[in-house]
């Protein structure tokens, strides 16, 4: 059912699909006892007040992986818009294929490089859906 917009709150979150030089694509899982337990995602988080877009998936990257992200090197590739129960998101997609560091699940999250053909094996949240069509014709 369709809902006025002030009724949910929007959410803005950043996310990235860092891409390895084989071409696959990071996913997270999100760990148990968190809204969509048990999806893999791609990397990123809630934007906080006061920050871009880029500056918050720099942190997050750092937070949740352990590698530095310089802004020159995240692209804009598209955006997710969906409808949860309780609240609309908004999620900018950046593409990455460069960085400093070793990805590490710092924060016990498994993580995988997966093949875009392969994605299907992985179940995404319902907003990431369009993305992954999207990454196929990039890839
Ligand atoms: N990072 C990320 N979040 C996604 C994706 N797809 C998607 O629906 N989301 C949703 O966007 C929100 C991401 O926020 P988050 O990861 O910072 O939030 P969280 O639930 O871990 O909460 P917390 O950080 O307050 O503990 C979640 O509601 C998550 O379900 C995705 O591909 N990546």
């Amino acid at each position: 059912m369709l809902r006025p917009m002030s009724e949910s709150k929007l959410l803005l979150v950043a996310a990235v699909a860092l891409i390895d030089p084989d071409g696959r694509v990071l996913l997270a899982e999100r760990p148990a006892g968190k809204q969509l337990a048990g999806m893999w995602e791609f990397p990123g988080g809630k934007v906080d007040a006061g920050e871009t877009l880029e500056q918050a998936l720099i942190r997050e990257l750092q937070e949740e992986l352990g590698i530095t992200v310089e802004k020159s090197c995240l692209a804009p590739f598209t955006f997710a818009s969906h409808a949860y129960e309780t609240f609309h998101l908004l999620m900018p997609l950046y593409v990455c294929r460069v960085w400093e560091g070793t990805v590490q699940p710092l924060e016990g999250q498994r993580l995988a490089w997966v093949k875009v053909g392969d994605m299907d094996s992985y179940p995404m949240p319902p907003a990431d859906k369009p993305l992954v069509a999207m990454l196929r014709d990039l890839l």
